[in-house]
């Protein structure tokens, strides 16, 4: 019976190589980052799994990477002995992505072929980028363990299907044959197949391997020999010193372990002695990955026992909100055999996670002070990120506080561009407070009617509008001993930017629009808690508030979004008493009172950002004062 199957591949995948030979072709040469990549993974996988079952590796114990071609037949050929695949695993793997962000980076390519190119560099397209270069790839391979003749072979143009069949194979390990097209001839030359090699693969402690290759006198060519020379240092990055590495050898490092095709904006490389020693490498990218929100996505530091690799994406190595973080830490102290459960409770880790979100922060403050601009590009792509920090590292959040960036009043520019610092540094005689505002959306915080006063008495005010404001904020309270208030929560205090003439005016008012507040509490008693006399507002009638420790309005209906269940909570109306409508609405009569009531706190709550329950009765109500002016 034969075991060839011909099979599909994932609608995805069909995407993915079309894009990728359209928006890749000046990028050939990075098929063999990927494949070499590829292959050193496999073995790094094969020694971990071998500390526990030595049995693995059998004879064949030199873990290595072997590179060929052959002219006559067009083929370039990547052989590594590391783990292998079974034939489900190249049904899993070689035919369909199965990556978190998948989806969103579908969602993100604009047709653009540039564009494209650049984003499909942050997905990163691994394996199937063989197909830049290749009108065939074969694939034969056979995972550690299992017997030689149940290995697979896998075959396929990249169009839509493959075909994968059972075979034998005398070695273990996975060997990836590509059949050039006329784009790839041009690597069947060793010099230059060496030149990429080292350029790719210098960093990598796993020797990579091509024939060797000397000068045939008689024939006047480089004639192959049947030996093996070595390509690269092979000795891992990260365990040299710092001045014998060159900026290209880190980035290529970076690209390395992180799959993007960009350089990272900046790094850090220290070991760390002491109580617990270790080395760290930590990378931060230029451009956040596809699924930088998701709560499945995967961390990016790889963690090394004594130059062993041990696992990927350790979650423990770095708290939550550095999650953008790539690199790999390599752990003196660990044993070899730790498993995720031991992480968790391991005082080593806990250690190293300390010791390194300390470094990144470092590293951050750091591109802040020296180069500003590369800053902004981190906080564009990172800064929400970074925000969650304020609630997730408490201990670290005065250093954290000092990265933030805000928009505010100051430029009203939609970038936030600025820091608490800043903030501090132009604060008004008498000011204490640090004040801000959080809304569904910049437009939305820059509009608001709470700002009014703000801007007419030349107070600063923060103007937020990111998912995670609202939530980080109830962890930080005061920056450098000063208070952080909402401007759009009731309790706000501005008798301090007063003059006695405006305090006397406003006392005046007050007392003038005392019967109309009673009478708008009547009407209005089942929608607010209360109504109030501010002195916040100078364009605007009227607006709505809530408690400075209650939920704000914005918070509960992304709760709501959410699914959750949330409490009914009434806002305070507050109205301003030198506003000609409200001076009108002393004069109303009776009859119309409640609806003039009702369409003040509608559109109250309009402004804030609510949806109304009814609009179609507040327009009706609208259009029936309208009428009788
Ligand atoms: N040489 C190999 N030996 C063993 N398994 C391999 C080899 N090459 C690929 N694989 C398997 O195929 C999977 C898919 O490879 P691919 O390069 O497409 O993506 P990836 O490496 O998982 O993702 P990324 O490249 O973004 O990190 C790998 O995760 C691995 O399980």
């Amino acid at each position: 019976m034969s075991t060839a199957q011909t099979m599909g591949f994932q609608t995805e995948v069909k995407q993915l190589l079309q894009l990728m030979i359209h928006s890749l072709y000046s990028n050939k040469e990075i098929f063999l980052r990927e494949l070499i990549s590829n292959a050193s993974d496999a073995c790094d996988k094969l020694r971990f799994e071998s500390l526990q079952y030595p049995e693995l590796l059998a004879e064949d114990t030199e873990l290595r990477i072997r590179v060929s071609y052959d002219e006559a037949n067009k083929t370039i050929t990547i052989e590594d002995n590391g783990i292998g695949m079974s034939r489900e695993d190249v049904i899993a793997h070689l035919g369909t992505i199965a990556r978190s962000g998948t989806k969103e980076f579908f969602a993100s390519l604009t047709g653009d072929q540039q564009k494209d190119a650049q984003l499909i560099g942050q997905f990163g397209v691994g394996f199937y980028s063989a197909f830049i270069v290749a009108k065939q790839v074969q694939v034969l391979t056979r995972k550690a363990g299992l017997a030689a003749n149940e290995a697979v072979k896998w075959v396929s143009e990249g169009q839509g299907e493959y075909t994968i069949d059972t075979v034998t194979k005398e070695s273990r390990g996975t060997s990836i044959t590509l059949f050039l097209n006329e784009d790839g001839e041009e690597f069947l030359n060793g010099w230059k197949l060496k030149e990429i090699l080292r350029r790719y693969s210098d960093h990598i402690s796993l020797p990579v391997q091509m024939p060797k290759e000397e000068y045939d006198q008689e024939a006047q060519t480089m004639k192959k020999s049947n030996e093996w020379e070595l390509v690269n240092q092979a000795n891992a990055l990260w365990t040299r010193n710092k001045s014998d590495i060159s900026e290209e050898q880190y980035k290529e490092f970076y690209k390395h372990i992180s799959h993007d095709f960009n350089d990272p904006l900046t790094w850090t490389h220290n070991r760390v002695e002491g109580r617990s020693e270790y080395t760290q490498l930590l990378y931060i990218p230029k451009n956040a990955p596809f699924d930088l929100y998701d709560r499945d996505a995967k961390h990016g530091v790889k963690l090394y026992v004594k130059r062993v690799f041990i696992m990927d994406d350790a979650e423990q190595l770095l708290p939550n909100y550095l999650r953008f973080v790539r690199g790999i830490i390599d752990s003196a102290d660990l044993p070899l055999n730790v498993s995720r459960e031991i992480l968790q409770e391991s005082r080593d880790v806990k250690t190293i996670r300390e010791g390194s979100a300390k470094r990144v922060l470092s590293m951050l403050e750091d591109l802040a002070e020296n180069r500003p601009a590369d800053y902004a590009s981190f906080w564009a792509e990172f800064g929400q990120v970074l925000k969650e920090g304020l609630g997730e590292d408490q201990s670290n959040q005065e250093r954290i506080a000092k990265l933030l960036r805000f928009a505010s009043t100051h430029d009203e520019q939609a970038t936030q561009t600025v820091s608490l610092a800043d903030y501090v540094s132009r604060m008004k005689e008498g000011q204490d407070k640090i004040y801000y505002i959080v809304a569904e959306s910049f437009a939305n915080a820059k509009s608001s009617p709470h700002l009014e006063i703000f801007r007419k008495k030349g107070i600063e005010v923060l103007l937020l509008s990111d998912r995670v404001d609202e939530w980080a904020l109830n962890f930080f309270k005061t920056f450098e001993g000063k208070s952080l208030v909402s401007i759009s929560k009731g309790g706000l205090d501005l008798a301090a930017f007063e003059d006695e003439e405006e305090k006397k005016h406003q006392e005046e008012v007050a007392e003038n629009v005392k019967p109309l507040v009673e009478r708008l509490q009547t009407v209005l008693k089942d929608r607010v808690k209360t109504v109030e006399i501010t002195n916040r507002l100078v364009d605007s009638p009227a607006c709505v508030v809530v408690g400075q420790h209650e939920l704000s309005p914005h918070l509960l209906r992304m709760l709501k979004s959410a699914g959750q269940e949330i409490p009914d909570i009434k806002p305070t109306l507050e109205i301003n008493p030198n506003h000609a409508l409200i001076e009108k609405m002393k004069q109303v009569n009776e009859a119309d009172f409640a609806d003039w009531a009702n369409v003040l706190l509608d559109q109250a709550m309009l402004v804030e950002g609510a949806q109304l329950e009814n609009p179609a009765e507040f327009v009706q109500k609208l259009n029936r004062l309208l009428a009788s002016v």
